[in-house]
């Protein structure tokens, strides 16, 4: 079947779906630990990958948990999903998780979406606005310490670093207007941030690598180490500033 719904209905759908099979994974107490993000990670992973295969037969799908699906590193059309992003918040059971759900074309993306399922929010690339509001003087950083590019930015744009968990969790931060940027260096694959990069550049956010060149997506080996997500208000001092050191 090929459903009539549009890319960017059938990406927030997807979306918002495996997040609330990933709520009732959580159910009752049944798991918890290492278990949990692994049944999390294999049910909302099965369940994407059956409603996309169905939906789009034709498209090929890169995706954290699956193996490549379709000629992938040179087909046009690809599904970019991370089914849960910040797997270990997911287990401890805090509400910085994320599911992500990506179409890049020619390898940009065209169409995303990203669920934060405990908190109940869905952003979508068709729908979503610019933060309003000045600026907050805060940039996101993984709970598990920054980088040393993301604490350079931190000193240089005297900006209060935060400890978020999930690509998307942080993303969805600077989109949202609670952070005025997120640097990432030192690894991550292009499922953990291909959907947040769509979304932040449909709110109108500065998105590049941190030398500030384009993020291309849909690579043969889909690594996408470092990247920065801004407020365009202060995306020349914040280059500036990785420029020093890059
Ligand atoms: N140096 C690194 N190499 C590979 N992946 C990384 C990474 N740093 C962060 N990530 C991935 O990026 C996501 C967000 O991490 P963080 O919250 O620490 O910023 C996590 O995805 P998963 O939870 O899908 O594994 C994590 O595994
Ligand atoms: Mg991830």
């Amino acid at each position: 079947m090929i459903s009539r719904l549009s890319d960017a209905e059938l990406a927030a759908r997807v979306a918002e779906g495996a997040g609330e099979i990933l709520m009732g994974v959580r159910h009752g107490g049944l798991l918890g630990g290492r278990h949990l993000g692994d049944v999390g990670d294999a049910m909302a992973q099965a369940w994407i990958a059956n409603v996309l295969g169905r939906h789009r037969p034709h498209d090929a799908i890169l995706s954290e948990e699956g193996a490549d699906v379709g000629d992938r590193a040179t087909a046009d059309r690809v599904w970019i999903i991370d089914p849960l992003d910040g797997t270990s918040e997911f287990s401890s059971g805090t509400a910085d998780w994320a599911v992500h759900v990506a179409l890049t074309e020619s390898g940009a993306v065209t169409t995303a979406a990203v669920s934060l399922p405990a908190v109940g929010e869905v952003f979508r690339s068709d729908a979503v606005k610019p933060p309003s509001g000045t600026l907050t003087g805060r940039m996101a950083a993984s709970r598990y310490g920054g980088s040393y590019e993301s604490a350079w930015v931190s000193r240089r744009l005297s900006l209060n670093m935060i400890g978020i968990g999930s690509a998307g969790a942080k993303a969805m931060a600077v989109v949202r207007g609670d952070v005025d940027a997120y640097v990432h260096a030192g690894g991550q694959y292009e499922w953990d941030n291909c959907a947040p990069v769509g979304v932040a550049l449909a709110a109108d956010l500065h998105c590049s690598r941190l030398d500030g060149s384009t993020i291309v997506y849909n690579q043969p080996r889909p690594y996408m180490p470092d990247f920065v997500i801004c407020r365009k208000e202060i995306r020349d001092d914040l280059l500036a500033a990785l420029d020093e050191i890059w």
